[in-house]
């Protein structure tokens, strides 16, 4: 299961294990030999080292580590300002066990080494960093110094990847069992470097009594739903989508939803278009079929046949009543349903509405694909909390799934379990580029997949079709690389 941990959640684990079997001090010794391994791989042996220690368990690691590598023949410093809390004792023990020089950490200057070990706080960060820590990070991210930072760089908060007071900025982080949500979340991930996760023998048995609720978004959180075909199959039992198009001069941003929708394994996709788009849409589309849609009562029409199993409304449909009166229609028509864009910003200050439409049929999918702005707009400016939080928040108000997009998209659900996306490239912003988003979930939400996976895999396609299409993507291009992508992912099966 990729699980990501919060701090709680990973305390929980290490007090489980404590309490299964190897003592505290054997875990923390095996940390500090997987950032003692980290080290060595990029330094020359014998060079120097300084390991700036904080007062907890992290810091209890840092003395492991300057321990070893101090045995494996580097020169080492240590930096600390006072020695382990009482509350540490594993660090207390690990402190005493390391017999060389430790210098205040006013005194750490980038002359005293080429590699800094980062073993201030991890995951007990409690407060904001002040003082000389504070002062001491700001040295060290202006320095050329190669950062490898123990669990998380110092000062990121490891449930929502903000910074607190100062934060170090690591080429490398080595964190221990799982990740978490920190590692993701920007600004957290840009701070982490290069991030390894290291076996310090924790089982995945304490998984089960953790209960985690927030996962990498990859394919194993939902591989054994995808709606890969089945030989057996017709194109209807891969459902068939329904886009909704804009006005005559904005007819483009369904087209990409639609093509999305039809590569990602929709069997039919159908663009319902107003009357005076037809034949714009009519010169641009050949395997996506088109229909007349007068309306309210012309969608009414076109979804009154249940085969028609997914929609999506929202790019470029226009903002106001009318989109309103569309998105009702096709929460009362039962189709499974994403809303993106104009649809959701035409709620914005009527929420509660949209809402009430959406659990009015609650077993019917609805999946939100808001942008930051258009969260804003619907949700309201000012949430509480990380983004992690905030997407929770808002998916248990809507009673939907929300997908909170950026290059640390969140998927969460209603029922609180959330997924965080590591893998797509920044050129996956570019005009258009969410309309394919959410004709893919369409896609998956017609071919029956349920809404959180749907969206979960749909992001996760969209990640990895922007990084096979690479650097100059354009819109149009993600369709055309999703059958590599999907022939990857099913191979891995
Ligand atoms: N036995 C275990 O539980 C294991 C813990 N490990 C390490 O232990 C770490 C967690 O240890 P702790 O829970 O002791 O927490 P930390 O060492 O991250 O920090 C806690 C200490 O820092 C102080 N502190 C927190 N925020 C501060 C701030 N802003 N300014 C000044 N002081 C601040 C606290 O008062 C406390 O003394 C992990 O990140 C990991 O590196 C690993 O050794 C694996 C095993
Ligand atoms: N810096 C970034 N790195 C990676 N992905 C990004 C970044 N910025 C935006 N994205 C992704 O690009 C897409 C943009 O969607 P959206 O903002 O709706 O644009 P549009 O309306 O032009 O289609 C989303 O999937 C979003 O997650
Ligand atoms: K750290």
């Amino acid at each position: 299961m990729p699980a990501l941990l919060t701090p709680i959640e990973m305390a929980e684990a290490d007090r489980l294990t404590i309490a299964a079997g190897p003592s505290g001090q054997v875990l923390m010794a095996r940390a500090g030999l997987a950032v003692a391994d980290a080290v060595s791989r990029s330094a020359p042996l014998g060079g120097r080292v300084a390991v700036i220690c904080g007062p907890g368990n992290n810091g209890g690691d840092g003395y492991v580590v300057a321990r070893i590598l101090r045995h494996r023949g580097y020169r080492l410093t240590v930096f600390a300002d006072a020695p382990p809390d009482s509350r540490a004792a594993d660090a207390a023990a690990a402190f005493a066990e390391w017999q060389g020089p430790i210098e205040p950490l006013s005194e750490w200057s980038d002359a005293s080494a080429g590699i800094v070990v980062d073993a201030l706080y991890g995951a007990g960060l409690s407060r904001d960093i002040g003082g000389a820590a504070a002062e001491l990070i700001a040295r060290l991210n202006a320095s050329a110094c190669r950062v490898v930072a123990v669990d998380i760089p110092s000062g990121i908060d490891g449930a929502t990847g903000q910074p607190r007071g100062a934060a170090v900025k690591a080429h490398e982080t080595v964190t221990f069992y799982r990740r978490k949500p920190g590692h993701l979340l920007l600004p957290g991930r840009l701070h982490c470097g290069t991030i390894r996760v290291a076996d310090i023998g924790i089982s995945d048995d304490v998984l089960q009594a953790i209960g985690p609720k927030t996962f990498v978004n990859e394919p194993a959180l939902w591989r054994g739903l995808f709606p890969f075909p089945r030989i057996a199959a017709h194109k209807y039992d891969r459902g068939h989508a329904v886009v909704v198009s804009g006005g005559l001069t904005q007819t483009g941003a369904a087209r990409l939803a639609a093509r999305g929708a039809l590569r990602a394994g929709a069997g039919l996709v159908t663009l319902a278009s107003p009357p005076e788009a037809l034949s714009v849409n009519a010169a641009h589309l050949t395997a996506i079929m088109l229909m007349r849609m007068d309306g309210v009562t012309g969608l009414s029409e076109i979804l009154a046949d249940q085969r028609r199993n997914a929609v999506c409304l929202g790019p470029a449909l226009g903002l106001g009543e009318a989109t309103r009166g569309l998105v009702a229609e096709a929460l009362a028509s039962g189709a499974a349903t994403v809303l993106d864009a104009d649809a959701l910003t035409s709620f914005a200050g009527e929420a509660d509405k949209l809402f009430a439409g959406i659990k009015a049929w609650a077993e019917r999918p609805v999946v939100l694909t808001p942008h930051a702005g258009e969260f804003g707009r619907l949700f309201g400016p000012d949430q509480a909390g990380s983004k992690l939080e905030a997407a929770r928040s808002a998916a248990a108000r809507a009673g939907a799934v929300v997908v909170l997009k950026g290059p640390d998209t969140v998927v969460a659900a209603p029922d609180g379990r959330a997924a965080i996306a590591a893998n797509a490239p920044p050129w996956l912003a570019t005009a258009g580029s969410g309309d394919v988003l959410a004709g893919i979930v369409t896609g998956l939400l017609a071919a029956r997949m349920p809404a959180f996976e749907a969206a979960a895999a749909g992001v996760w396609l969209h990640g990895e079709a922007g990084l096979a299409a690479g650097i100059g993507l354009i819109a149009e291009d993600l369709p055309e690389v999703l059958p590599g992508v999907l022939k990857a992912l099913r191979a891995a099966e």
